[in-house]
């Protein structure tokens, strides 16, 4: 038998003005010491350890043949979008009523209503954004532009008739709430300009022109995500609420279906005790993990296709046109069988994106010609930019940092970063129904930092730049 040696080094894309964290990295070197990596892990610009994750943010992790649920967050199908507009520029009047019918269809805290029925939430599992688009009146031709057209195949790991036997029926009944809610905080609902055009080609073929209005948007997987993660292990964001939840579903789930003395011994060791075991792919225990980590990324496709089909139905309303395209949707937080190399691997993405070459995509898809979209918001008083996957991403296990949020922080506290001299200003919501609040942009420095890395070292290529005019958040 060949071997290869992996080395466990992360491999580094960083830069003089925002080296990685040395102390991160120690952190993340520890935590992959004993995995059973396919390649080196990856870490990218905006490299940051958040308290409530077991991982850093922007990594990318292949292991051969372990799952690792750790290496992504306990809720997977975290996500970005990016939608084209096809009106003219609002006037300060239509961006209130569009933040305030979008506060009135998606308030926060979100109200208790039951937005889908069990039935609908097992489509949702199984079907991911093709259910969302029937249910929510989306044109299935724009699922291309979602990452796997919003749908993972239940059947290589065991098939929609093994999910419905074992996810106990409590699990459905949670996630009927809160379907397609934004949040405040770092999820947010972004009006923009497109600013500038780098590359005309790949902005035409994705929809986007220089002037145009867009509308960029950061949501959670949902309620099922959050359920599923926890079911499989003991993770460092465990609310009460979710601990309540699973005193009743992990039994019922694990225990409760378990086969043999063995298996239910099996269980009570990987997922009833601390922390969050490794899983060999592999194992009877590998096909299950995988297929309800494929249900929890369809649950999350169609949740984001959710929100898509209600903020284009009042962007349409309100500033008339058609509501616009959609111009790529994309986890940050996912699990994946890829090729890396010469062999499947499991690829666990945290806060960070994929960038497929154009080679990767699917034929016919706008994205075989341009390569996958990606998306690098900066925040809502910088510059955010489109990109699309780069000639040498494979050396980033083909994936982007899924922002530059504590670079532009940095650049700002260690003085590289200023007011923008031109003045600009974003209008800026909040879910209290308060009035807005004007607030002054920064120049580009910390996101041009991060995108300069990425752009350096072949990742991604730039198409356009989108200035934010308005924020709920
Ligand atoms: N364009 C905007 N980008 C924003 C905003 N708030 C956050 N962000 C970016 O998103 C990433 C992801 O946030 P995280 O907390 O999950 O890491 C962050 O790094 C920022 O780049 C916003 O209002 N507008
Ligand atoms: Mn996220």
């Amino acid at each position: 038998m060949e071997l290869t040696l992996i080395g466990r080094e992360p491999r580094v894309f960083d830069g003089p003005r925002l080296p990685a964290d040395a102390t991160v990295l120690a952190e993340l070197t520890a935590q992959v010491a004993d995995a059973d990596l396919a390649a080196p892990p990856v870490v990218l610009p905006d490299f940051h350890h958040k308290s409530t994750m077991e991982l850093p943010s922007s990594v990318a992790v292949a292991t051969a043949g372990t799952i690792r649920p750790t290496l992504t967050s306990a809720s997977v199908n975290c996500g970005m979008a990016l939608l084209a507009l096809d009106c003219e520029r609002p006037g300060v009047a239509g961006v209130i009523e569009f933040y305030r019918r979008v506060r009135e269809r998606y308030p926060y805290p979100a109200r208790n209503l039951r937005e889908l029925s069990t039935h609908e939430v097992r489509r949702a599992a199984v079907e991911g954004s093709y259910f969302a688009a029937e249910r929510f009146e989306v044109d299935a031709g724009e699922l291309a532009r979602v990452e796997e057209f919003g749908r993972l195949d239940l059947d290589r790991y065991g098939g929609a008739d093994r999910l419905a036997r074992e996810l106990p029926s409590l699990a459905y009944q949670l996630a009927r709430l809160r379907f397609g809610t934004v949040g405040p905080s770092n999820h947010f609902v972004e009006l923009q300009v497109v600013e500038e055009v780098f590359d005309p080609r790949a902005a035409e073929l994705l929809g986007v022109r220089q002037g145009q209005l867009t509308l960029q948007y950061h949501a959670g997987g949902g309620v099922l995500t959050g359920e599923i993660g926890a079911l499989f292990g003991r993770r460092k964001h465990y609310p009460r609420h979710l601990r309540m939840a699973m005193a009743v579903q992990k039994p019922l789930y694990h225990l409760a279906t378990a086969r043999s003395y063995r298996q239910l011994r099996e269980r009570l060791a990987l997922y009833f005790t601390d922390g969050c075991p490794p899983v060999s792919r592999d194992s009877e225990e590998g096909q299950r993990l995988m297929l309800a980590n494929a249900a929890a990324m369809n649950y999350g496709f169609a949740f984001r296709t959710a929100t898509y089909a209600a903020l284009k139905k009042i962007a349409a309303t309100v500033f008339g046109g058609t509501g616009g395209r959609l111009v790529v949707d994309s986890p940050h937080n996912s699990i994946y069988e890829e090729e890396v190399g010469d062999r499947t691997a499991v690829v666990h993405r945290h806060n960070s994106c994929r960038a497929f070459p154009a080679e990767r995509c699917a034929p016919g898809t706008v994205f075989a010609e341009t390569g996958q979209a990606v998306l690098l918001p900066g925040t809502s008083r910088t510059s955010s930019y489109l990109a699309v996957a780069g000639p040498k991403a494979e050396a980033s296990l083909h994936s982007a940092c899924h922002g530059a949020g504590t670079l532009v922080a940095d650049f700002a506290e260690k003085g590289l970063s200023a007011e923008h001299p031109d003045g600009h200003e974003t209008l800026r919501f909040g879910y209290d129904g308060a009035a807005a609040v004007r607030v002054r942009h920064f120049d580009d420095n910390g996101v041009n930092a991060a995108l300069g890395v990425l752009v350096d070292h072949g990742l991604v290529r730039p198409v356009a730049r989108l200035r934010p005019l308005a924020v709920l958040n």
